[in-house]
């Protein structure tokens, strides 16, 4: 049997097809990132055939195009399991394969990762010559973390081979000087024909042309996106076909052979091979189950999603005031700002993968006086957390942090689990944390928010909200929450957000068996609703706590402190996440490998109560 080093490229382009067949096969099937992996084939089969997986870190940015990857090292078979529990990740993790060098999920770290394993193995004076090689995107190229680690690789020059994968989209377009630049096609197409009719020549000259022509191309370099780079000391090799597996396969080579930084420019285009999503179409990045032959999507969600509610309050609230203003970083859809930044973009705007920027920028407006709505991804707003230690909480401006997927958020698994926002939030002094749980608490909670003096935090799940009550018991107040129900046992749930809905399912399984439990919406997790929660003592002894989050640090934490500071004797127990990442899949199912379905829960509490 051939390994993949011994094709020839007719072989290899008839390998690139099998492999695209294969993802657009299963991700029609189980979903997943459809247009990045099928844009990036050749690119990652020439990796493979210049490189050595087995010694050379093969490291992939987000990771969420690595399924050529995933199908070329050891997992073509389990391939149908693709992001499914207990099936393979969407991402590359070491633990499912050690050709996987790295965890990723979150952009723009694979370049400082290629700088520190070539300081490693500098540092071991290795004989291996084993040699980093990143593959990165455009997109994830418009993020700080990259120029961090550009700026020291260039300077110390250590061996690496970067491979940039333009294919002049983000998820969505992209915004920016960095792509603008990366896209100057006519210096790119120009200085292709240049470079083609130059070699061409050269065949004809003497030996001394081709110092010429050498100096030539040098020059020529400098109205391609080239100069960026070169000038910081990494050199340029492009732009080229990023699906010409044979000019591909020249490039590593060359690039491997140089010794030094290098970064190979590749133009591709997004979706190749399935005519659909070729192109520029935001949909096709991450999609649910679909039809191949129409391009339907099979399951469509159930009813309006919380980003959807989300999108359509803030479009109620620019109407109505002026000074409302947002910002996405690179996820207008996602976060349900693409409408916004259509109808008002000189208020709303994508800043590209610059979470950290975000909000810095957002908080400058907030002191010049308008009332900025960070849009943001529970885990991406980890990226950003100094930020709003430093520019927003210690100046106390007015920033409403508007966080979404918080909670389990399912097939993206451990590094998009929006677990830890309430932890990594409640600790910053001037913070207020709450949460709507439904359609109507949503629209009030921006509403409150726009009046609220300070910086504040709304945090909704991915998708729909568990079904809550019929209307708002009463309107929002500063750290006020509701009790919906008083029960007949001395048990009560606490629900928080997306915790409520499923504490009223849980309260109706247990009044089937006879048990009618108390149930609040506690609404702000900070502060806490001091007064309400000590009229509960003498009623309840037990307070259950339901909220989509990380235990420690988490809702149940808070209150524990509560209970601690006005010495309560009343047990606290909480169906918060326990101190592990959670893994991908279906989040039902992920939810009952947790033990927190409502209906576990329901039976928790009648083991606890019988
Ligand atoms: C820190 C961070 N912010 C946002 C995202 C969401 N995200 C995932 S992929 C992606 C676009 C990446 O674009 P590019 O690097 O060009 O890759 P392509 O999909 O075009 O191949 C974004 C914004 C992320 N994974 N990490
Ligand atoms: C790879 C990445 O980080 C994004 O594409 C992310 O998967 C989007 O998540 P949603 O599907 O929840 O918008
Ligand atoms: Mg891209």
């Amino acid at each position: 049997m051939k390994t993949l080093k011994e094709y020839s490229i007719e072989e290899l382009e008839v390998y690139c097809e099998q492999i695209r067949t294969k993802i657009i096969e299963t991700v029609s099937h189980n979903g997943g990132h459809l247009s990045s992996n099928i844009g990036a084939v050749e690119l990652i089969v020439a990796m493979h055939y210049v490189f050595d997986v087995k010694k050379d870190p093969f490291i992939f940015d987000v990771s969420h195009q690595a399924y050529t990857h995933k199908l070329i090292t050891d997992r073509w078979e389990r391939f149908d399991t693709l992001r499914e529990l207990d099936g393979i990740s969407g991402y590359t993790r070491p633990d499912e394969s050690p050709y996987d060098y790295f965890v990723a999920g979150h952009s723009s770290t694979s370049i400082s990762l290629a700088v520190g394993a070539a300081k490693a193995i500098a540092l071991k004076n290795e004989q291996s010559e084993r040699l980093p090689v990143a593959l990165i995107g455009d997109g994830s190229l418009s993020a700080g973390m990259v120029y961090e680690a550009l700026n020291e690789l260039g300077f110390r020059r250590y061996p690496v081979v970067i491979i940039l994968n333009d294919n002049k989209m983000s998820i969505a377009k992209p915004i920016g000087a960095i792509s603008k630049f990366l896209s100057q096609a006519m210096a790119g197409e120009f200085y292709q024909k240049i470079k083609k009719t130059t070699e061409q020549i050269l065949q004809y000259l003497p030996e001394s042309a081709t110092y010429m022509a050498k100096k030539f191309e040098e020059g020529f370099k400098l109205i391609t996106p080239g100069i960026l780079f070169e000038e910081l000391g990494i050199d340029y090799i492009g732009p080229i076909d990023g699906h010409d597996v044979e000019s591909l396969i020249r490039a590593m080579q060359s690039a491997r052979s140089l010794k030094k930084p290098v970064i190979i420019h590749t133009q591709t285009l997004k979706g190749k091979g399935y005519e659909m999503a070729e192109g520029y179409y935001e949909k096709w990045h991450g999609v649910g189950p679909f039809d191949v032959a129409s391009g339907e999507a099979i399951k469509q969600g159930v009813g309006k999603n919380a980003t959807t509610m989300y999108s359509e309050a803030l479009i109620a609230l620019a109407k109505k005031y002026e000074n409302v203003v947002g910002v996405t970083a690179a996820m207008p859809s996602g976060t349900g700002l693409s409408p916004l930044i259509q109808s008002y973009p000189n208020r709303f705007w994508d800043v590209a993968i610059a979470e950290q920027h975000a909000v810095t920028s957002m908080c400058a407006m907030a002191k010049e006086g308008f009332k900025p709505y960070i849009s943001i991804y529970s885990t991406f707003l980890q990226r950003a957390y100094d930020q709003v230690i430093h520019d927003a909480c210690i100046m106390n401006l007015n920033v409403v942090f508007a966080i979404d997927r918080a909670g389990i958020v399912g097939e993206d698994g451990e590094t998009h689990q929006g677990a830890f926002d309430i932890a990594y939030l409640s600790a910053i002094p001037n913070m207020t944390l709450m949460a709507p749980c439904d359609e109507q608490s949503m629209h009030a909670a921006l509403e409150y928010a726009y009046n609220h003096q300070g910086p504040i935090a709304i945090r909704y799940p991915r998708g729909a909200f568990l079904p809550s009550l019929p209307s708002m018991p009463l309107p929002y107040e500063y750290g006020k929450a509701a009790l919906l129900k008083k029960g007949t046992s001395r048990h009560i749930i606490l629900g928080y957000g997306n915790g409520v809905g499923k504490a009223l399912v849980v309260a109706k399984a247990l009044e089937e068996k006879g048990i009618e439990v108390g149930i609040v919406d506690l609404r702000f997790a900070k502060p806490l609703d001091e007064a309400l929660l000590l009229s509960l003592k003498e009623s309840y002894d037990t307070w259950y706590v339901i909220s989509e989050s990380a235990k420690i640090g988490g809702v149940g934490s808070l209150l524990s402190a509560f209970k601690e500071k006005y010495t309560l004797y009343v047990k606290i127990k909480s169906f918060e996440y326990e101190d592990a990442f959670i893994t991908h899949g279906a989040t039902h199912l992920i939810e009952e490998r947790l033990g927190i379905t409502p209906q576990q829960i329901a039976d928790k509490i009648l083991k606890d109560i019988y």
